[in-house]
């Protein structure tokens, strides 16, 4: 039998930076096609940091990280947008467009990422939106739903070029615990659906109650949960 078990992301011995800083040494972590991730560690312990040289916006300047086809050491300008299109990144405020609908926020990144079919633009608006029940959301205006369902618009945008992985920086941050806990729902039916997920997250109660592996920003290093004792009782 051949089995396809390329991962999806493949990070050796990568230093992360902000600027002349190393925030992470010696990062090396792989992440397959199906899986469940989390991504924890104090404030301030580099996971943004991390989660924003995977999708290439603080650049590799050591070791070597390939996501979903592309190696990020060196990678050039030209070839970032093709690389955001096979990734759906999720951030913990918002960022919809308050002055546009629901649909044309949907709109707009599919422009601005070569759609051009009209009707097949509007049928994978209605997809995404119906795929994170909001059915009827599409006309409204971002300040006309609550927060949790602004977050849903985001991960639909995310989803609107069926990424292979969802990087998401902590997705459930500003919401009511309820209201969290529906989003992150959303995220494990997205992930039993096909899509990995690497989700920063502070949050105690998600870590406790779903068992995935876990990956931890701790003292410049990052752990890894599939070799290394990580609890997730300590305060981070
Ligand atoms: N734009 C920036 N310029 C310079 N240093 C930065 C910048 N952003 C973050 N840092 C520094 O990099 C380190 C890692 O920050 P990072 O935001 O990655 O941590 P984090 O684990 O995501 O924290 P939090 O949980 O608060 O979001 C910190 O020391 C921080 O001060």
């Amino acid at each position: 039998m051949i089995f396809n078990s390329e991962p999806i992301i493949h990070v050796t011995d990568a230093h992360i930076f902000q600027g002349l800083d190393a925030v992470l040494q010696n990062v090396t972590f792989t992440i397959e096609k199906d899986e469940f991730v989390f991504l924890i560690g104090r404030t301030g312990s580099g996971k943004s940091s991390l989660l924003k040289t995977l999708y290439a916006d603080l650049n590799l300047k050591m070791g070597n990280a390939e996501i979903v086809g592309y190696q990020l050491a060196n990678i050039k300008k030209k070839d970032v947008p093709y690389l955001r299109r096979k990734l759906g990144i999720v951030f913990q405020d918002f960022q919809l467009f308050p002055d546009r609908t629901v649909a044309d926020n949907l709109f707009f990144v599919m422009k601005a990422t070569g759609w051009k079919d009209k009707k097949a633009m509007k049928d994978r608006m209605i997809e995404v939106l119906m795929r994170v029940g909001l059915a009827d959301a599409a006309t409204k205006m971002p300040h006309q739903l609550s927060g949790g369902e602004q977050q849903r618009v985001v991960i639909a945008r995310a989803l609107i070029n069926k990424p292979s992985i969802l990087l998401a920086d902590e997705p459930t941050g500003n919401l009511d615990p309820d209201v969290a806990e529906g989003i992150f729902q959303l995220f494990t039916e997205i992930n039993q659906q096909g899509t990995a997920i690497l989700m920063a997250t502070h949050n105690h109660d998600l870590l406790r109650k779903y068992p995935y592996r876990v990956l931890k920003c701790e003292k410049g290093k990052l752990l890894d949960s599939k070799k290394d004792d990580i609890s997730i009782n300590t305060s981070y």
